[in-house]
């Protein structure tokens, strides 16, 4: 059974108001001693009840029965996806891996989430965990809900529809997806396979940049942000409620679909943009910008401008850049990069970096075009400009050093000959 889409309500971080059911919200309160229909109301708070107004995310919930109902947890195995980034050596090679496989056997979203590298924990709020998944089949009697971090769900392979308790939400490939802490889902597979990618945010939720010089309007736009209208279902029977829960996933017995959400109003909810929404700005003169030109949205840290995860993405766009080259310069970031491709190629890099694939270079590691690139770019003509189409490129980038995860490390699918796309780089240098 899946619940139809009621449609969407537009921008970032709103206040939202929905009903599935006219007359459920109440009017000038929140908590009435009697909610309309028999619901009944609870809050669900994102932030500090005393974080500042303009930070502050809380939504309330009318409902056919609390969230507090469901029976004990026990461990759910699911060795895979952890938050489990070690403490030990790391190694500063460039990394880099072919697409995950998508499973031959029946998996559904949780099931097939795999981690691929991390830092921080959920216990110190702070870092991300970076993730892949590869699903073959719907979620089925179960939910899921997250509690160590906001979810930014990054779909290169197959369309999601999602159940959640805010209504439900539709993406598909070169669109993303962020479900908060805590908000309870279903992931059903329209084609029947899906593969991609999620970061994980253990610190501040994730919000739009400030925009500075580049004034009122650009880079991802608020009104291109959906946010779901209420949909809910009444269904009873043997469930199961997964959770995960310090690092570690846990399931609990619930007799009923916890997706049974009338009305919800607030501006603490899921929220989907398309990426090919975006204003992408670069050099109309010279020089290739610093790619936080392509910010989409960030998760600030403690000192500004300094983010604990800044999502950013490489979209089609117009190089114009005059006696320059062109693609991302060679180059070493105190930042460290993990980057993902969702369609087409990436103007860095002629070979092996596949759609699903994904690379991890760390603080201070070198990296930047492959030979093939800087021969081609070196030798191109800059009077005119380039077009580059077909790709959608992505990086979760952190300021932490991200570790990557001992089974990434030991995957089958790592490509252990990645450096030697460097080596072919030839020495030119002639003194006279
Ligand atoms: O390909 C990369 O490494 C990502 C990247 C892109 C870019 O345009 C500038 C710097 C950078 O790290
Ligand atoms: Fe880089």
């Amino acid at each position: 059974m899946t619940i139809a889409s009621n449609g969407y309500q537009s921008g970032f971080g709103n206040e939202f108001a929905s009903e599935a059911v006219a007359g459920t919200l109440p009017v000038g309160r929140n908590s009435p001693q009697r909610v309309a229909h028999g619901l009944y109301a609870e809050q669900l708070s994102g932030t500090a009840f005393t974080a500042p107004r303009h930070a502050n995310r809380r939504s309330w919930l009318y409902r056919i029965r609390p969230a507090a109902m469901h029976g004990t947890f026990a461990p759910f195995e699911q060795p895979a996806f952890h938050n489990d980034f070690g403490s030990g050596a790391v190694t500063p090679d460039q990394l880099r891996w072919s697409p995950l496989p998508l499973p031959q056997q029946p998996v559904d979203f949780v099931e097939g989430l795999y981690t691929m590298a991390g830092n921080g924990s959920p216990a110190a709020q702070h870092g991300i965990g970076i993730h892949l998944y590869a699903a073959s089949r719907d979620m089925q009697g179960r939910w899921f809900y997250d509690a160590d971090g906001e979810l930014l769900i990054v779909p290169q392979q197959g369309g999601l529809h999602v159940e959640t308790e805010f209504g439900v939400l539709d993406v598909v490939p070169h669109e993303i997806l962020v479900v908060p802490r805590g908000v309870r889902f279903r992931v059903a597979l329209p084609d029947g396979a899906a593969r991609g990618y999620v970061c994980e945010n253990f610190a501040a939720l994730l919000k739009l940049p400030d925009l500075g010089p580049i004034g009122s309007n650009g880079l991802a736009n608020p009104r291109d942000f959906l946010a779901p209208q209420a949909a809910y279902e009444d269904l009873e029977g043997d469930f199961e409620l997964v959770a995960k829960f310090q690092g570690h996933l846990w399931r609990a017995p619930i007799g009923h679909s916890p997706i049974d959400v009338v009305g919800w109003h607030g501006n603490y909810a899921p929220y989907k943009y398309d990426l090919r929404r975006h204003n992408t700005i670069g050099s109309i003169s010279y020089d290739h910008p610093d790619p936080s030109i392509f910010l989409v949205l960030h998760s600030p840290g403690e000192h500004e401008g300094v983010s604990n995860m800044d999502f950013v993405i490489f979209p089609p766009r117009i190089l114009a850049a005059q006696d320059t080259f062109r693609p991302p310069w060679f180059h070493r970031n105190v930042a460290s990069e993990f980057m993902g491709l969702i369609h087409g190629a990436y103007d860095a890099k002629a070979e092996g970096f596949a759609p699903g694939g994904c690379s991890l270079h760390n603080s201070f590691t070198g990296h930047g075009p492959d030979a093939a690139t800087f021969e081609k770019a070196s030798a191109a003509d800059t009077s005119r400009p380039d077009y580059v189409k077909d790709t959608m490129a992505f990086m979760f980038e952190a300021r932490a050093v991200i570790r990557p995860t001992a089974q990434a490390l030991a995957a089958a699918h790592r490509q252990r000959d990645y450096q030697a796309c460097w080596s072919g780089l030839q020495k030119h240098f002639a003194a006279r």
